[in-house]
This record gives structure tokens, C-alpha cells and sequence, in this order.
């Protein structure tokens, strides 16, 4: 980013890509050589007011480190080790990253144009008004067929491996089921059902609307945070339904026509994502899906946030069909086990595996407005990784540790039993904890709640939190997630691996996900990064990795 700052520090220069012309790194005319200037951070016309905020805020940066706001440690940054060390008194302004500023001193300017505004340096950094993405991920254009392909077959043999009485990896189903098998209209009548019911649910005019971030146009969308009220209506709805007599069971009998409809609905869509993002402005586009490359643009996703007039369909989908969708097939998988095994109630392994991905999701609803803020809907362009991932993957392959119960019956011991709820507890703590404090420090920085948090300026004009839960490790929400996957395998027992899938696999994804967050945010922060990677050594497992 530092590159790209010297080189074109106002937003407003001719090879600003995207209309970029809201922010201005220096003020025109002024010596760059100033010590530890934190005037870059503002607006081009900055208030009266303003600049006397910036004023204090660049006292209060002189007087601050390491050590909590207020201890006088002045130009003293920190060094890898977490020692304070000093560093030469003049500093240019290209390097901002090396002082911490005490969260209460920070100020959201609409700099928005900044969030992803790309540096020459940036590898995956629009050249041109087009947005064009260079650096591909994913192994690339071949690795994008690849996944095209390999995604949909992996979850259809995860389907058939968990359907075997003995799901061992050297017993691998042996022959395909018939073409007709993966078909039936019903199923794909509830498939379609079911999106449209919580489509309805998305639109009524219940809840809050909550701002996203800033879109690099400046522009903020507005997202209507109904999903706690969605699921409380689909639990009713559903309990109303088994009251009845609704036989949910046929959710497990039909799991593969199911999981073959909602396939068809994410390719349909994607497809549909992949022509609209035709006619949408560079402004609307994701840095990372526009390489030019049908098959690559189609996996990751053109436009940003597509939306049909408010309803945006990229947050729907990640937080409601699929989400809620995976809470009433682990339920219908409780009901199969009881009626396969002839039990009164579920077993324990059975509930804590519902109740525990019950309160991830219920969670993940109660704190929706937390989604605006992570990669999936602030970077990720919405194409068929995200369509697919939504609307087959989550529902048809986080269930498997339920419907793997179903059959596979794994008694658990009192001791055992509280060890895994008191493990589940303790990740989902550090999950939500770190995920709050991320969430309410990028939607105020100055939050007074807050304001006892370290933090490093960037040349975006946001900081970055170096205590706290983010100053533990890089990715502290993505180790708690961790020790709760870990939870969610334990019912199940070490009889076969297929139940520990979820765990392998959260694993290579949130070690991926982390390499990917790391490259957007050196791409964005630059120096300030690095000065963030050197005093936070360890991205998830403190003192392991
Ligand atoms: N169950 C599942 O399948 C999955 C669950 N998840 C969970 O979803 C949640 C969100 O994850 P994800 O979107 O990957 O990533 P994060 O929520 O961690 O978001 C990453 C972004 O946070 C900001 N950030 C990073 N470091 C700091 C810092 N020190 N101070 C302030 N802001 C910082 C950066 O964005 P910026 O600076 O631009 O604001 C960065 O791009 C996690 O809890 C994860 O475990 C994720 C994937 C799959
Ligand atoms: C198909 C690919 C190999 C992988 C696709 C990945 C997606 C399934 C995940 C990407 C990020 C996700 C998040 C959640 C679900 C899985 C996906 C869509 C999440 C909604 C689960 C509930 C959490 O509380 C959350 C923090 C809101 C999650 C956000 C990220």
C-alpha cells in the first residue's frame, strides 16, 4: 500500500482505477517528512472540528505505545518480540504503521473509496477502470474447473459414504446410484419452498436495517438483520408441521434428491449471477473475480453485492436457507435415529451435536449484522463458490455428524459428556468475544467500551486492533470456531473418520481463508500490516501457528 501512496497519494489521481475521490493520503503541498503525522488519515476538506480531533488524537499518538492509553512511552513502537524499541525520531509519512493509537482517539472517515483501494504493487488490484483481478487464487484457472467439477462430485460422495452401514475409508461406495435415483420433483418442490418461505421471511418489514461497511464508491448498503425473527418462525412453523404429523424423516430418506435439487438451484443461480454481473460498473465488481476468465469469474464471483432492488442476495443466501436449513435437517436426522433405533428420545451424542450447531447458527442469526463486516460479504464477489457453498455445502454436509448418528449409534460417558459441553463453551466464547470486539471497533472505533484496546493506523484511515482478542493471535474468532468444530466431532466417537470430516476440512479452510485474509491485507495496509504481523506473531493457535 505504501507503494501505491507515494505514487498516487490522492484518491482523486488519474490512475485512481475506480473513480476513487473521496480521500486524500496527503494533504497537498504539505511536507511528507512530518513527525508521526496523522493528518493523512482525514478527508481532503477536513472540518474545523475535525482538525482539531486530529490534533488531539496526534498528541495523544505522540504520548502513547504499546502500553495502555495513557502511559506516556513516546515513538515507541514494538518490536517483533512485543519489547518496546525505539525508532528514529522523523518518520515519513509512507510508513504510518509504526505507533499505536489508542482506540478512543479513532475516527471512521469516509475514506470508503480506501477499503480496497488497490496499490500499484497489488497483486490483485484493478489496473484500470475495468477492475481486472491478476492474481488468481484457488490454483487458478485450472484450479477454478477443478473445483467447478470436484466440489458437487465431494459432496456426493460424502452423501453415499455416510449412507454405508460401515462408512470406512477403505469401503468406498461401490457403484454410482441410478440417474433417476438423484432426481424427484418433490424434493425439489421443498427445496424451492423453503428459499421462498424464508425468501418472504427476509422481505417483511421486521427487524432492523443495518448498515454494511463502506463500499469503495463510499457508498454504505443497508441490509435488512431479520434472522433471529426468521428462525423463530421456521422453528414454529416446523413444530406446527411435526405436530400434525409432518413426517421429517423424509428429509433423511430423501437427503440425496434434496442435496440434487438444491445443487440445481446454486448452479441456476450462479449462472443468473454470472450474466447480470455483466452490466454491473467496476465500482459494483470484487477485486478478486474479475480476471476476465469465464470459468475462474464464474467460481469466484463477478459482482460484489448483487442485489434485486433491497433484497441482496448474497446475504441472504449465506444467512438464511441454508443456515436455518441445516438446523432442520439436523432435527429431521434426531427424529431418523429415534425411529431407526426405536428410541423415545435422540441420544446424547445426537443432542449435543443438534444443540450445538443449533447455537452456532442461532448465534450467527442473533449477531447477523456481524456478517457485514467479515471477508465473505465485504471482499468476496458472490459467484458459484459462495451460491454453491450457501445452498449445498453448508446444509448438505455440515449435517453429516447427524445423519453419521443416525446409523451409527456412539454412547457417551457422564465424564466425557461434560468434558465435550465445557470444551464447546470455551470455543464458543473465544469465537464470540473476538468476533464482537472485531465488529464493534470497525462500526465505531471510538466506542468508549473500547477505547482501552491498541490500536495501528493504516493509510486507509482505519486501524487495526493490537490487543485484545486480536492481539492474542491473527485470527482469534477462527480458533475458537476451531475448538468448536472439535466439539461437534466428539459425539461421534473415533469409529470411522467420516464424522471428523467437517474438523479436517474447517481446518485446510480457515488456514486458506487466513492466507487469503492475510495477502488482502498487507495488499491494503501495507506497512502497517506487517508492523501488526510482527507484534501479533501467530495467526490462530497461539505459540503453534
Ligand atoms: N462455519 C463456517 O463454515 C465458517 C465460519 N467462518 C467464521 O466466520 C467468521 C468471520 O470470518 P472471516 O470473514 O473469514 O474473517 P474475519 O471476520 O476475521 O474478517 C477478516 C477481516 O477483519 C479485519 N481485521 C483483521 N485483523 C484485524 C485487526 N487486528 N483489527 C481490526 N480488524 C481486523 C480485516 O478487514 P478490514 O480491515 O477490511 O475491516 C480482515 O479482512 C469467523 O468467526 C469464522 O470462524 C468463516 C468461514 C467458514
Ligand atoms: C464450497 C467451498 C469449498 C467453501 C464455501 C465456504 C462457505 C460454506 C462458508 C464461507 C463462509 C461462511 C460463513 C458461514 C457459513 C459457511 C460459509 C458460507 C457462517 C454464516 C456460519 C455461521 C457463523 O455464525 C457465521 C460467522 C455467521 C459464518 C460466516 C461465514
Amino acid at each position: 500500500m505504501a507503494d501505491g501512496i507515494t505514487s498516487s497519494p490522492c484518491s482523486s489521481e488519474p490512475d485512481s482505477p475506480i473513480g476513487l475521490n473521496r480521500g486524500c493520503l496527503l494533504r497537498p503541498g504539505e511536507d511528507q517528512d512530518l513527525d508521526q503525522d496523522l493528518t493523512w488519515l482525514v478527508p481532503e476538506t477536513p472540518s474545523p472540528q475535525l482538525r482539531t480531533r486530529r490534533r488531539r488524537c496526534n498528541m495523544e499518538t505522540r504520548s502513547s505505545s504499546v502500553a495502555p492509553a495513557g502511559s506516556a512511552e513516546p515513538d515507541r513502537p514494538v518490536s517483533s518480540k512485543g519489547n518496546v524499541s525505539r525508532k528514529p525520531k522523523r518518520r515519513r509519512l509512507v510508513e504510518p504503521s509504526a505507533s499505536f493509537v489508542p482506540a478512543s482517539c479513532l475516527q471512521t472517515f469516509p475514506l470508503g473509496n480506501w477499503v480496497e483501494a488497490p496499490s500499484s504493487s497489488s497483486s490483485s488490484a484493478p489496473s484500470s477502470s475495468s477492475s481486472s483481478t491478476s492474481h488468481l487464487d484457488f490454483g487458478g484457472k485450472i484450479g477454478a474447473i477443478f473445483w467447478l467439477l470436484f466440489l458437487p462430485a465431494w459432496v456426493l460422495f460424502l452423501i453415499l459414504q455416510v449412507n454405508q452401514e460401515d462408512p470406512s475409508l477403505t469401503n468406498f461406495p461401490r457403484a454410482l446410484p441410478s440417474l433417476q435415483t438423484f432426481w424427484d420433483f418433490q424434493a425439489f418442490g421443498f427445496v424451492l419452498l423453503w428459499i421462498l418461505f424464508q425468501a418472504l421471511l427476509y422481505i417483511l418489514p421486521v427487524g432492523q436495517l443495518s448498515e454494511g461497511m463502506p463500499l469503495r464508491s463510499g457508498e454504505k448498503l443497508r441490509y435488512r438483520t431479520n434472522g433471529f425473527f426468521a428462525m423463530v418462525v421456521s422453528a414454529v412453523l416446523v413444530a406446527a408441521a411435526v405436530y400434525h404429523g409432518v413426517d421429517l424423516t423424509y428429509i433423511h430418506s430423501h437427503f440425496l434428491q434434496l442435496a440434487t435439487a438444491s445443487f440445481l438451484v446454486s448452479l441456476l443461480l450462479s449462472i443468473y449471477l454470472f450474466i447480470r454481473s455483466r452490466s454491473a460498473g467496476p465500482e459494483q465488481r470484487a477485486l478478486g473475480g474479475n480476471s476476465g476468465n469465464v470459468a475462474y469469474d464464474f467460481f469466484k464471483g463477478r459482482e460484489l453485492n448483487p442485489r434485486i432492488n433491497n433484497f441482496d442476495l448474497k446475504f441472504f443466501c449465506e444467512m438464511r436457507p441454508g443456515l436455518i436449513g441445516w438446523c432442520l435437517i439436523n432435527l429431521a436426522m434426531a427424529l431418523a435415529e429415534m425411529k431407526q433405533q426405536g428410541l423415545d428420545a435422540p441420544s446424547h451424542s445426537m443432542i449435543l451435536v443438534n444443540v450445538f450447531q443449533l447455537l452456532y447458527v442461532t448465534d450467527g442469526l442473533w449477531n447477523e449484522e456481524a456478517i457485514l463486516t467479515t471477508m465473505d460479504l465485504m471482499h468476496d464477489g458472490f459467484g458459484f463458490m459462495l451460491a454453491f457453498g450457501d445452498l449445498v455445502w453448508v446444509p448438505f454436509t455440515y449435517t453429516l455428524q447427524a445423519y453419521y448418528l443416525v446409523g451409527h449409534p456412539n454412547p457417551l460417558s457422564p465424564p466425557l459428556l461434560t468434558a465435550i459441553i465445557l470444551l464447546k463453551l470455551v470455543g464458543f466464547y473465544i469465537f464470540r468475544k473476538s468476533n464482537s470486539e472485531k465488529n464493534a471497533f470497525r462500526r465505531n472505533p471510538s466506542d468508549p467500551k473500547l477505547s482501552h484496546l491498541k490500536t495501528i493506523p493504516t493509510a486507509t484511515g482505519k486501524s487495526l486492533l493490537v490487543s485484545g482478542w486480536w492481539g492474542v493471535v491473527r485470527h482469534p474468532n477462527y480458533l475458537g470456531d476451531l475448538v468448536m468444530a472439535l466439539a461437534w466431532s466428539l459425539p461421534c466417537g473415533f469409529s470411522h473418520l467420516l464424522p471428523w470430516y467437517y474438523m479436517i476440512y474447517f481446518i485446510i479452510l480457515l488456514v486458506h481463508r487466513d492466507s487469503r485474509d492475510m495477502s488482502e491485507c498487507r495488499r491494503k495496509y501495507g506497512s502497517a500490516w506487517d508492523e501488526y504481523c510482527r507484534t501479533v506473531r501467530y495467526r490462530i493457535i497461539p505459540g503453534v501457528y
